[in-house]
């Protein structure tokens, strides 16, 4: 569906030398990427502030014509194919509307229809569905510049979706959002990329975006990946490990050993004690502690994205 070779992108850019010269320098925002996205998937492309994920973006959504290299979205290039790429993609951008300012949210739907020239009953058949599913009957009729920024949102969604598109690009889409407007967006896309008929491609600093939609993650570093593969997989790189954490009745025994796992902390004061999972499944590691000591409580700590994404990009 989705097909890089090397692709890069580089801008010239004058930068202020001394109190009168400028000095030309060439920013290399994409170094080469080189990805395959296959229909259906749900993938999240993310990286530190000017990785280069907004140029790649433009790139295969034929805004910006690539600097070299190879793209081609939907058996198309996109550049030179923008118009037929149109009808095959939706885009949002968290921080820019695709909506009319002063026209009712419903008004915007019915204006896209006839822009993509989408039949009537398909039109109001995908409506239906995203009104269903985004709750969006209450503000239907209030002009887009009266919409708060999560109901905005979910007009923003069904209006890059009405007609139908195969991939759906997404960038910062719950940038501002409120705990449950995040959640109706996540839920709303889960639901998409459930379907197989949609290929997702999300950008995103929030990572809980991420674990939440995406089995594949792209980390985009200085405009070239340095991971492309599951969560999974990322934690497997760094040795991040999922931690047993339990309460005890009374102190671990001195001489407790926990084969396959290691203590890495003690709160006295709680009796409480973490293990390292290392080489040990969570029902062995608690079968052995209940064994040599009265628990009251535990729970099993997956690794935390952040710190583990925090030290790919730090290296
Ligand atoms: N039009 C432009 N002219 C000059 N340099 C640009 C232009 N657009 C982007 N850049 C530079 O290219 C690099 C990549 O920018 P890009 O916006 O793609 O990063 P990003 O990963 O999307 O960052 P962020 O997470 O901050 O949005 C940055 O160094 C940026 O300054």
């Amino acid at each position: 569906m989705i097909k890089t070779k090397d692709l890069r992108k580089t801008f010239d850019v004058r930068v202020k030398r001394g109190r009168f010269r400028r000095e030309k320098r060439t920013v290399e925002a994409v170094a080469g990427v080189t990805l395959t996205i296959e229909p259906g998937e749900m993938v999240g492309y993310i990286g530190p502030n000017g990785a280069g994920k907004s140029t790649t973006l433009k790139m295969l959504t034929g805004v910006l014509t690539p600097s070299g290299g190879e793209v081609e979205v939907c058996g198309l290039r996109p550049v030179p194919q923008r118009t037929r790429l149109a009808l095959g993609i939706g885009v949002v951008f968290g921080q820019r509307s695709q909506l009319w300012w002063d026209l009712p949210l419903h008004e915007s739907f019915t204006l896209l229809r006839h822009i993509y020239r989408v039949p009537a009953g398909e039109h109001h058949a995908r409506l239906r569905r995203c009104r269903e599913l985004l709750d969006l009957d209450d503000f239907l009729d209030t002009p887009v510049r009266q919409l708060s920024l999560g109901q905005r949102m979910r007009g923003e969604l069904t209006a890059a979706l009405l007609h139908g598109p195969r991939v759906l690009f997404l960038d910062e889409p719950t940038i501002g959002l409120d705990v449950v407007s995040k959640q109706a967006v996540r839920s709303f896309l889960a639901e998409l990329g459930a379907t197989g008929d949609v290929t997702l491609v999300l950008t995103t600093h929030d990572l809980a975006d991420i674990e939440r939609l995406c089995e594949r993650l792209v980390v985009i570093d200085h405009g070239r990946v340095v991971h492309d593969g599951t969560i999974e997989a990322l934690h497997a790189r760094y040795g991040s490990r999922r931690s047993l954490v339990a309460d005890l009745a009374i102190p671990l025994p001195a001489e407790f050993e926990l084969p396959g796992a290691t203590l890495v902390d003690v709160e006295a004061d709680r009796h409480r004690v973490t293990f390292a999972l290392d080489g040990v499944t969570a029902g062995e590691a608690v079968a052995e502690l209940v064994a040599a000591v009265p628990i009251r409580d535990l729970s099993v700590v997956e690794p935390d994205i952040e710190d583990v994404v925090a030290r790919l990009y730090a290296g």
